[in-house]
């Protein structure tokens, strides 16, 4: 196993912001033949994550190559196997399996004029908490799962927040009646098709919610699972930041 960075969980050690909390239950997150141990809470924090990755691998030995970035992979049809360059080593494989995700490179959108911006700038994956941000206005560009949290991490530290929203976009309670949003899905998708199972979904959320209409955030024509099923885009799963939006302390455009 070869792994570019010079840890287990890279993403989640260097990148995530500090009050990361799986907003899925622990059982859904799992790896193969080893559950989260009892003590942990039904959703892990960054930190009980990181651990659980670490003892998983100390479990099965798995022991990764650690600072070894692949540059290339060729399959040689001749000798049947892939040849695979990373760093100054070759490695010779009959099974080559790419598991590098889908966010390990942070993307800034090309924005007009960004250049000229004399206040500081950063990713997401660079921000870890707010406290550096007390009393400052801040934009929080996209109304994804990690915009909407960090704004409201920069709302919990006194920062005066703006959130770009450019598109409709499904959110929805983390859990209806103190079950998880993602595993009550789950289980209707087994008895009941797509579209109904969308409108309970919305019918829940407009109760726990309200409008989110109201606050300038739309909802996308097709229901939060259609939308997911078709085209991979993940509904928001609020833990707070839409209330903020509410209380007119997060301010949406
Ligand atoms: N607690 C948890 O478990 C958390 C889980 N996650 C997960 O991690 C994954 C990544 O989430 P996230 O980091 O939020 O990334 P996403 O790709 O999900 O969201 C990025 C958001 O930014 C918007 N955007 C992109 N470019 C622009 C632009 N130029 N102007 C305005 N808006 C823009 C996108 O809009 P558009 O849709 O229009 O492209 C989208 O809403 C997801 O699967 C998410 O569920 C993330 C945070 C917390
Ligand atoms: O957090 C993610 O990345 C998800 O994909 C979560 C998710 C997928 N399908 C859902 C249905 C309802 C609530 C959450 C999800």
């Amino acid at each position: 196993m070869l792994e570019k960075e010079s840890c287990v969980g890279s993403l989640w050690r260097l990148k995530t912001y500090n009050r990361l909390q799986l907003h899925l239950p622990k059982e859904t997150c799992k790896l193969p033949h080893m559950p989260f141990p009892p003590e942990v809470p039904a959703y892990p924090t960054k930190k009980q994550f990181i651990s659980y990755l670490e003892a998983y691998a100390k479990h099965f030995a798995i022991e990764p190559m650690f600072r070894q970035e692949v540059q290339s992979a060729i399959y040689d049809a001749r000798m049947g196997f892939w040849r695979v360059q990373a760093n100054e080593s070759e490695f010779l494989c009959r099974w080559f399996i790419v598991a590098t995700g889908e966010n390990a490179e942070p993307v800034l959108p090309n924005i007009e004029g960004i250049s000229d911006f004399k206040g500081s700038l950063i990713h997401t994956s660079r921000y870890k908490d707010g406290a550096a941000f007390e009393g400052q206005k801040v934009l929080v560009v996209g109304c994804g799962n990690s915009g909407m949290e960090i704004s409201l991490d920069l709302c919990n530290n006194d920062a005066q927040v703006s959130l770009a929203v450019r598109d409709k976009l499904h959110i929805l309670p983390r859990e209806i009646l103190g079950r998880s949003t993602f595993c009550i899905s789950t289980w209707l998708l087994n008895w009941f098709p797509v579209k109904l199972v969308d409108r309970f979904l919305l019918v829940c959320s407009q109760v726990i919610l309200g409008d989110t209409h109201k606050m300038g955030i739309r909802r996308p024509k097709i229901g939060p699972l259609e939308q997911k099923k078709s085209t991979g885009k993940t509904p928001v799963l609020d833990v707070g930041a839409f209330s903020k939006i509410k209380s007119g302390q997060n301010q949406g455009y």
